[in-house]
């Protein structure tokens, strides 16, 4: 596990994106596994200066998306569809054919069977190289709630009221935010070989504080990450504020281009 404390969140995205970049330029044909929110959009676009440099390329790497409402139109600005091909596929030049997001559309039953198969899919192409995540303020990652198991695959979700409020900032009103969700469940995402989580900001501290420092349990979904042996936090100041000493101490602060700091 390393934790990465950085100034900025556009900081901390550097710090995730150079990560990112150099687990994907080892794999040809890499599959990235792609999140949405607020958090990972620092990490999009350093990822974007870094195609814009040549420094690497995402035309031919594959992606799964972690989540997606159900019962939203993809064509709706705020279903995970669009913000996926807005701010990860345009941004990074991927070829839309490649990437995968999980159907909320369709009765219960199709949207039930369209998750079997996402995560079937998932394991057929061999797994996901390195996987974005951000962290919801009640600890939650995709949409895995508290309460979920650490070994759930894709699945049809019921969310928290805090998330459908927090998320209500994206809609008219809190009555039109979806209340159930289809994510890639715990086990998937700690299926990823590589795992990079970035929070921003002092609404997520606590969220930071109980991953890190916490009991690995289902009452914090992120807390899971500790049992995975390749999982990168990359945090801005305000969002580590609530670490103990001792976790800062093993955390990297290093200069950006430090790339050795964070090699395994
Ligand atoms: N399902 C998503 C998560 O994948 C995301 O990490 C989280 C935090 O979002 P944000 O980064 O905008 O705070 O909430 C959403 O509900």
């Amino acid at each position: 596990m390393k934790i990465v404390i950085q100034h900025s969140p556009s900081d901390a995205g550097r710090v995730a994106a150079r990560q990112i970049a150099s687990t994907l330029r080892l794999q040809q044909n890499g599959i990235i596994g792609l999140a949405t929110g607020s958090s990972p959009q620092p990490l999009y676009e350093a990822l974007a200066a870094l195609v814009r440099a040549g420094e690497v390329s995402f035309a031919s790497t594959r992606g799964f998306a972690l989540d997606e409402y159900v019962g939203i139109d993809p064509d709706h600005p705020e279903s995970y569809h669009s913000i996926i091909a807005r701010d990860a596929i345009a941004p990074l030049g991927m070829d839309p054919r490649l990437v995968r997001v999980p159907s909320g559309s369709g009765s219960v039953e199709e949207v039930d069977e369209a998750a079997v198969e996402y995560e079937a899919a998932i394991r057929e192409a061999g797994g996901v190289d390195v996987q974005i995540l951000g962290i919801g303020a009640n600890g939650h990652i995709g949409f895995n709630e508290p309460g979920s198991a650490a070994d759930s695959v894709t699945r049809r979700v019921d969310l928290a009221p805090e998330t459908i409020a927090a998320n209500s900032r994206f809609f008219p009103s809190v009555a039109d935010v979806p209340t159930q969700a289809v994510s890639q469940g715990l086990g998937t995402i700690l299926s990823a070989r590589a795992i990079v989580l970035v929070a921003n900001g002092s609404e997520k501290a606590q969220a930071v504080r109980d991953a890190l420092e916490g009991p690995i349990e289902a009452s914090c979904p992120a807390s899971f990450l500790r049992e995975h042996d390749d999982v990168t936090f990359c945090l801005d100041e305000q969002a580590a504020a609530l670490l103990s000493a001792e976790t800062r101490a093993r955390s990297v602060t290093t200069a950006l281009d430090d790339s050795t700091a964070l090699s395994h």
